[in-house]
């Protein structure tokens, strides 16, 4: 997979579906209030009817207008605190529903598969948890509740004028037609535009990412010009697509503003005509068309809320596609019997079916240590993201005392073999959090004499020990601290298996020296699989396995492996010579 799936619309449909059901008494309050509102709300004009009629059948006591047009003020007032605390429910509901959105989000990011993660792009995962969770939640708190709030007034409304005459009902109903003629149009349209908007918009910001991150080798190689090209063409397509929105946007807003006068105008010819006929009072006739003009309001509000509704919606089926994607499969409840790994069979894609191991067999003694050499590309890293369970093989096994490595839980997994990379990741957190997530369990002293197995002093000194925050505002560690702190972790999660690759590749020689001290300490009793890039490594190893094309060509002692003459010797003979 080399990109996040987008959820389809039935998906998105049940989704939406599921969070109303999760907090229907909210939503019931909501639509309760705003009927009783839209009700206080359909009295004004039915009122002023009223005084028409009064005032136009003769000389009318002044009391009776007066207490009409006080009664209007009345209903103005209820209508707008029930209206008001439609809103109140409302933005609460959303506000809560909003918030289960976005843990949901980050469950299920962190539940992703680390395959899945590494291959797609940053910037799109990254683009989905803020942008378009954004999007989302400020439609659930703002949009939803006015919608919701609009379609029970228009409702009301054209049952008012139904109400008061049924012809002119019909007549307002027809003169409407137009609204959703250039609504179904438009939302043919706006689904894939805001998809593509939405797209564009994580390309741009993948390509801006890591040309920001990469600064340094975009100057040492000279690629600013093609960076500029690619980056140029992100713009450009971002730009295109927005505009694209905006075109669909200026066809329905005007083509709608023109539809609201069609009902008024069609009711005040047909009404006109039946109060000369005698048929209607001249108060229903003004209730009708007050009614109508009335109407704009709540649609206004609908229209407004559905370019929102439709870029949400694109956004909310992005974030809901992380759904499609099957979670890491860790269904093994049973705890391996012994230590031992064994590799059988093992083949291994990244792509369809190129398989870049090829049948690979092997197994690991407890206690050894094993150096894995090769040409670059020849499958040492692969294996090893499959021996500490990272990736699944696509055939044969991989298995830790019999049981299948990728299929154990991270807890159970973490205390049988572990990856040591060069990549250490700092959590912006406390210093006591970094360490944690490989022991949740561990005590502070237990924490304390990791740190000290990997002579990483620095970290009970700083100013709040344990409790220091680091990253961001908080304590900067160097690269060499950070590696520190990683390797603390391996001690604490305390795998009888440690798998090296390039561990210590990327540290300058002063701190690859105290570096491989501290990796030292922490592979002491332990079985190490090393990915050596340095022949020396397998110099001193154990056995030395070696990798060609995706298979294990040669397996035994270095002086076997120089004396047959083979793949090694050669290797051997070309880096020492
Ligand atoms: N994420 C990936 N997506 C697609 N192909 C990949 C990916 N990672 C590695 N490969 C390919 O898989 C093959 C094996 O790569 P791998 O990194 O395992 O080799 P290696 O022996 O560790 O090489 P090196 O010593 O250069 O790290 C190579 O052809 C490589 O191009």
């Amino acid at each position: 997979m080399t990109e996040l799936p987008v959820a389809g619309r039935a998906h998105v449909r049940r989704a939406v579906a599921g969070l109303i059901r999760d907090d229907r008494g909210a939503v019931a309050q909501m639509v309760l209030f705003n009927a009783l509102a839209a009700i206080a709300g359909l009295a004004g004009p039915w009122l002023l009817g009223r005084i028409i009629d009064t005032v136009t059948a003769g000389p009318a006591p002044v009391g009776v207008v007066d207490r009409l047009a006080l009664a209007v003020l009345l209903c103005t007032i209820v209508q707008i605190i029930l209206a008001r605390t439609a809103l109140a429910v409302g933005y609460r509901f959303g506000e809560r529903t909003a918030a289960r959105v976005r843990e949901r989000f980050l469950d299920r990011a962190l539940a992703l598969p680390a395959s899945v993660v590494e291959r797609v792009p940053a910037g799109d995962l990254t683009a989905r948890g803020t942008v378009d969770v954004g999007t989302v939640a400020a439609t659930l708190r703002d949009a939803i509740p006015e919608v919701l709030i609009a379609a029970v007034q228009a409702l009301f409304v054209l049952v008012a004028v139904f109400l008061l005459d049924p012809l002119l009902g019909a007549v307002a109903l027809l003169g409407l037609a137009g609204i959703p003629v250039v609504t179904r149009w438009y939302l043919r349209r706006a689904r894939t535009a805001y998809l593509e908007e939405g797209a564009a918009g994580s390309v741009l910001a993948d390509e801006l990412a890591s040309t920001i991150a990469g600064t340094r080798t975009v100057e040492a190689l000279g690629l600013r010009d093609r960076r500029t090209a690619v980056a140029d063409e992100a713009i450009h397509r971002a730009r295109h697509t927005r505009l694209r929105t905006l075109s669909l946007r200026s066809v329905l807003f005007p083509a709608v503003d023109v539809s609201y006068v069609v009902p008024v105008v069609g009711v005040l010819l047909v009404g006109g005509a039946l109060y000369i006929d005698g048929r209607l009072s001249l108060g229903a006739v003004a209730a009708c068309a007050l009614y109508l003009r009335q109407l704009a309001v709540p649609l206004d509000a609908i229209l407004v809320w559905l370019e929102q509704l439709q870029s949400s919606g694109a956004s909310f089926a992005r974030v809901e596609g992380l759904a499609a994607i099957p979670p890491a499969v860790v269904t093994e409840r049973a705890a391996p019997a012994g230590d031992r790994i064994e590799v059988r069979g093992v083949r291994y894609a990244y792509e369809g079916d190129r398989d870049v191991l090829r049948g690979v067999d092997l197994t690991v003694r407890p206690g050894e240590r094993l150096a894995l050499v090769g040409p670059s590309g020849a499958g040492k890293s692969t294996l090893g993201r499959l021996l500490t369970g990272v990736d699944r093989p696509r055939a044969g096994s991989l298995t830790v005392g019999g049981v299948e490595i990728s299929r154990l839980p991270p807890g159970l997994l973490r205390r049988q073999v572990v990856l040591v990379t060069q990549e250490h990741h700092v959590f912006r957190d406390a210093v006591r959090d970094n360490l944690t997530l490989a022991a949740p369990d561990a005590t502070d002293d237990e924490l304390i004499s990791a740190l000290a197995v990997v002579g990483a002093d620095w970290a009970t000194d700083l100013p709040d020990g344990l409790d220091t925050r680091l990253g961001g505002d908080g304590f900067v560690l160097d690269g060499a601290q950070a590696q520190q702190l990683a390797l603390a972790r391996v001690v604490l999660a305390d795998p009888h298996t440690v798998v090296l690759d390039e561990a210590t590749a990327l540290l300058d020689p002063t701190t690859a020296r105290d570096a491989e001290r501290a990796l030292a300490a922490v592979l002491h009793d332990r079985t190490v699989i090393a990915i050596a890039h340095r022949l020396q490594t397998a110099h001193d190893a154990d056995r030395v396995a070696v990798m060609d094309g995706g298979r294990l060509v040669e397996l035994g002692t270095h002086d076997d492996l120089v004396a047959a003459g083979g793949t090694y010797a050669n290797l051997w003979r070309t880096w020492h010579g």
